[in-house]
């Protein structure tokens, strides 16, 4: 074999190498994995995550996707000539728009259910509304009537912890019911949140469409790799963060400060950023931390 041959097979061996121990010290955790609409854009994109997926299914850990489709909710919502409203990140929701919400969702998580399926794991789409796994009561933004938004009040994840003892990748998508039974949308990262507190899990990562946290997004230098949940909360009550990130970032703090370990933001259009995330010594993006731990 010539060197450069060598040298190519010594790389390949040393990133397996250097995934063991990542293997050993996840195996059969639960990771919740948000993939956001934001980081869907074509249907390339969506394989590599969900090989990605598939691989940490294969070697032992457990994840469960929660899933998004914001933009191709918007675009539908376009298509019948309305207009797409958000107050504080939430999409204002009548019953129109819940309607082809729950249809453009379906279709989102079935078709990352057959992508999935063709890498040969068992992947089982639900909903919320599956098994009970999400009960909402309607959810006011400031004050304001914004339709039909859920706000979780309750999580039963029976559903999930019996998906994955018989080995199926678990796939949600973030609809639920009230207590009357009627259907309400809910923000996929409040979704993901609330999974993973409600089933212990050691990971939550949000996949979306930036390399991570910034304190300054105007400013590239300002990136933030790692910060605790404390800092996370000054950030947010000092108003800098904006858009999409003030929800994804509440949900990062709840999460560490109800149990979930780590907490990840990765940007979803690096091709396989989940997988240096969890088996590199380096990381990629943000890292949300508790409290006690060194920055
Ligand atoms: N301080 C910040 N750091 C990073 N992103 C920010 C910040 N403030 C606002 N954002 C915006 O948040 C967006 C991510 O949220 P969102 O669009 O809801 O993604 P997703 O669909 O993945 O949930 C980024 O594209 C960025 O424009
Ligand atoms: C209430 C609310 O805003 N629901 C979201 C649900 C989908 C979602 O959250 O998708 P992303 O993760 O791609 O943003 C919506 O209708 O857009």
């Amino acid at each position: 074999m010539e060197q450069k041959e060598m040298d190519q097979v010594m790389q390949k061996a040393s990133v397996l190498i250097e995934a063991l121990p990542y293997i050993q010290k996840f195996n059969r955790k639960i990771i919740v994995v948000k993939y956001g609409g934001s980081a869907m854009s074509n249907e390339e994109l969506q394989r590599n995550v969900i090989k990605d997926v598939t691989l940490l299914k294969l070697v032992g850990f457990k994840p469960i996707i929660v899933h998004g489709g914001g933009k191709a909710i918007s675009k539908w919502v376009g298509k019948v000539g309305k207009e797409a409203r958000f107050v504080n990140g939430l999409r204002v929701t009548d019953e129109e728009t819940m309607e082809i919400a729950e249809m453009v969702l379906g279709r989102v998580n079935k078709n990352l259910v057959t992508m999935v399926e063709e890498l040969g794991v068992k992947a089982v789409g639900i909903s919320g509304k599956d098994g009970g796994l999400l009960k909402v009561d309607k959810k006011y933004a400031d004050g304001q009537d914004i339709g039909f938004v859920g706000d979780i009040k309750e999580v039963d994840p029976k559903v999930l912890y019996d998906l994955l003892e018989k080995d199926f990748l678990p796939i949600v998508a973030p609809v639920g019911l009230d207590d009357d039974f009627n259907t309400y949308n809910i923000n996929a990262d409040d979704a993901a949140c609330a999974i993973a507190k409600a089933v212990g899990a050691d990971k939550l990562v949000f996949l979306t469409d930036i390399e991570g946290l910034y304190k300054d997004i105007n400013d590239k230098s300002s990136f933030i790799s790692r910060l605790t949940a404390g800092q996370a909360e000054e950030l947010i009550n000092g108003g800098i963060i904006g858009g999409g990130m003030l929800p994804k970032l509440n949900n990062c703090t709840s999460a560490i400060r109800n149990g979930v370990n780590r907490v990840h933001i990765l940007d979803g259009r690096v091709p396989h950023c989940l997988l240096l995330e969890i088996f590199t010594n380096e990381g990629v993006g943000t890292a949300i931390i508790s409290d006690d731990e060194e920055v």
